[in-house]
């Protein structure tokens, strides 16, 4: 917090000094007792076979606790996410952490009804789980565990879940998934985590004494030399126990402070990619069959497609369910999926021939782009290869991802998924939604370049209907969580099923009209617009058209009237036209005519009509 922060807060300084100050005193009042403390007389082979004994304990009792805390705490952070919560794990949370609530003498008593002599653990091992370093190291790793598990489970919950989704789709089982991507990502938090039970269990009292008062731990030792002998010969036992608190303390600081050191300014955004050679394959592809339902609180998704198209896009509000849509392809949510004769839908999101990229782009922050290209179970040396030198990646293949820019990432994110040796399929979850408008359509025309090159199969959701229309011939068009409308691109833009589907589509104005002819309709004031498509069946219609669509001057297929004429810019005039019963908006030349009678053209493939019966 800066100074200015805390002036106007004196209440809030005032009450955190008062509690930095109580816990600073104790060190500050036992200096003058320093003085008094007996040196001479103090069993140093006592307080070094203590100070080893708990030195010894602690660090057992961390590793056996790591080595369970840090699995449970990754499963109980996945379990945070799921939707609803298992009963089964929002016990174990709970379980886990009664240590910490407990005073640790009743935490004795308990673990001595679990291991003492009279129990049937204690019998069976004679005796050796109490009085013994077995005991110590027992009574620790209990109360000591639910500092590493709510630490480990905290650092789990902080990580994209994104990642192990991405490391998933690029055929890794779970269990390498955690390996590779959760456990470095989390270490530090993990780390942390292990440093505060160590510390915890390194000044267990309670616990260890009710349970094994042999050998003697230093906090044992300590109350022993001050019930026997008194202050003075306490305190050169205190020495050990602090200069191991100030190393642990130290530590932790050190972790806090420790930054990735890859981090570097993110370098230009790259060039455009230069054409290549088209299509590896071409013409429709094997059948693709998704039938998804699933139902969530609040939202219910009820999906069925089938197209034979190699480049597909979703098309959706935001919260239609794209995304989830998505997650079925990639066998992150439960769905049938079929390609072809090949059925997907029983295959984990590790077996399924497809690449997925998120919307985040997925990179895992740890790896540098050479290793992150190459991060697939199946990855091929020679594609990587190939789509790091094409993407224009081989520069940057020491960088880390922050220190990328976002075409960058993007390119590292699409190598990585070309470079898989099976991909029949790749998803791309709106891989433009965080570039501006200018790099927008340069990765939009690069994309294009490499869906010719690749004829790979690819499926992209999106909300921008002028992206659906670059890079997808066929689109499925999703309104919370159902589907409007399916089918080539030509034919839902020229007959959307409604004015939704139509606005989805891109229709920002619409109007009425009545369709007279198979290709005609009227709009009034004897106006009959030719329009494109389908047959029209008569009857009440909606239409609409691009204002950039129209075309206004003195010669044209439609009278109308030019209403407003708006200032010129950028090399263009908005203009407000009169078309039959429609007021519309209009995008002209600079030097276009003025407000009066004028005719105006629209290209009939341009008119989207939609039933309105
Ligand atoms: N685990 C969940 N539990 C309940 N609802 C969920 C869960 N996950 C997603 N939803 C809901 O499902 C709906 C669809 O989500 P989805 O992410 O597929 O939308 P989208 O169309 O991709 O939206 P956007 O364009 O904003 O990304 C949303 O209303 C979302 O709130």
């Amino acid at each position: 917090m800066t100074p200015q922060a805390t002036r106007g807060a004196p209440v809030l300084l005032l009450l955190g000094l008062l509690l930095a100050l109580y816990l600073l005193a104790p060190f500050a009042a036992s200096v003058p007792f320093l003085f008094d403390a007996d040196w001479h007389g103090a069993d140093l082979a006592g307080i070094l076979s203590a100070t080893l004994v708990s030195v010894a304990a602690a660090t057992t009792s961390t590793l056996l606790v790591t080595l369970g805390g840090v699995p449970l705490g990754f499963l109980l952070a996945r379990a945070d996410r799921a939707r609803p919560r298992a009963l089964f794990w929002r016990g174990i949370g709970l379980g886990v952490q009664l240590p910490l609530a407990l005073p640790p003498l009743s935490s004795g008593v308990l673990l001595l009804f679990l291991i003492g002599y009279a129990s049937p653990l204690g019998r069976l091992s004679g005796g050796r789980l109490t009085d013994s370093f077995v005991g110590i190291v027992l009574a620790e790793a209990f109360v000591s565990a639910p500092f590493l598990i709510v630490a480990a489970r905290s650092a789990f919950r902080s990580l994209d879940p994104a990642l192990l989704d991405v490391a998933a789709t690029l055929g890794h089982a779970p269990a390498i998934v955690f390996r590779r991507v959760a456990l470095p990502l989390c270490a530090r938090g993990i780390l942390a985590g292990a440093v505060l039970a160590w510390l915890r269990g390194f000044g267990e009292f309670g616990a260890t004494a009710m349970v094994a008062y042999h050998p003697y731990s230093l906090p044992v030792f300590t109350y022993l030399a001050f019930g026997t002998e008194g202050l003075p010969a306490m305190l050169p036992v205190i020495a050990p126990t602090l200069l191991a608190a100030l190393a642990a303390l130290a530590l932790l600081l050190g972790l806090e402070r420790a930054r990735p050191s890859w981090a570097v300014p993110a370098p230009a955004d790259p060039a455009p990619l230069a054409a290549a050679p088209a299509g590896a394959a071409a013409g429709p592809a094997p059948a693709l069959i998704l039938r998804a339902g699933r139902q969530l609180d609040g939202f219910a998704l009820a999906v069925e497609w089938r197209s034979t198209a190699r480049r597909l896009a979703v098309l959706g509000a935001s919260g239609s369910g794209k995304t989830m849509t998505l997650r079925v392809l990639a066998g992150l949510e439960p769905g049938a999926v079929r390609i072809g004769a090949r059925d997907l839908g029983c295959l984990p999101p590790q077996e399924r021939p497809l690449a997925y990229v998120p919307q985040s782009f997925g990179l895992f922050p740890h790896l540098p782009v050479g290793r992150q290209i190459a991060f697939a179970a199946d990855s091929d040396p020679t594609l990587a290869r190939h789509w790091s030198e094409r993407l224009g990646l081989d520069a940057l293949s020491g960088r880390r991802p922050d220190a990328l820019s976002l075409g960058q990432q993007q390119r590292v994110a699409l190598a990585r998924a070309l470079s898989r040796r099976d991909t029949r399929l790749l998803l791309l979850d709106e891989p433009f939604s965080a570039l501006d408008a200018t790099l927008r359509r340069r990765l939009g025309r690069d994309l294009l370049a490499l869906q010719a090159e690749t004829g790979l199969r690819t499926i992209l959701v999106t909300h921008d209907p002028e992206e659906a229309m670059l890079l997808a011939d066929e689109l499925l068009l999703l309104d919370r969580g159902r589907v409007l409308q399916s089918g080539p691109v030509a034919a839902l833009f020229a007959r959307p099923v409604s004015e939704q589907a139509a606005r989805l589509l891109g229709a920002v104005a619409t109007a009425r009209g009545v369709a007279i002819g198979p290709d005609r309709i009227a709009i009034g004031a004897d106006v009959a617009l030719r329009v494109s498509g389908a047959p029209l069946r008569p009857g009440p219609v909606g239409w609409a058209v691009r204002p950039y669509q129209l075309r206004v001057g003195p010669e044209g297929d439609y009278p109308a009237t030019l209403l407003e004429r708006g200032d010129a810019f950028d090399g263009q005039r908005r203009l407000r036209i009169r078309l039959g019963d429609a007021e519309l908006d209009a995008l002209a030349d600079p030097d276009c005519p003025r407000p009066g009678l004028c005719r105006v053209s629209i290209d009939p493939e341009a008119i989207q009509v939609w039933s309105a019966g």
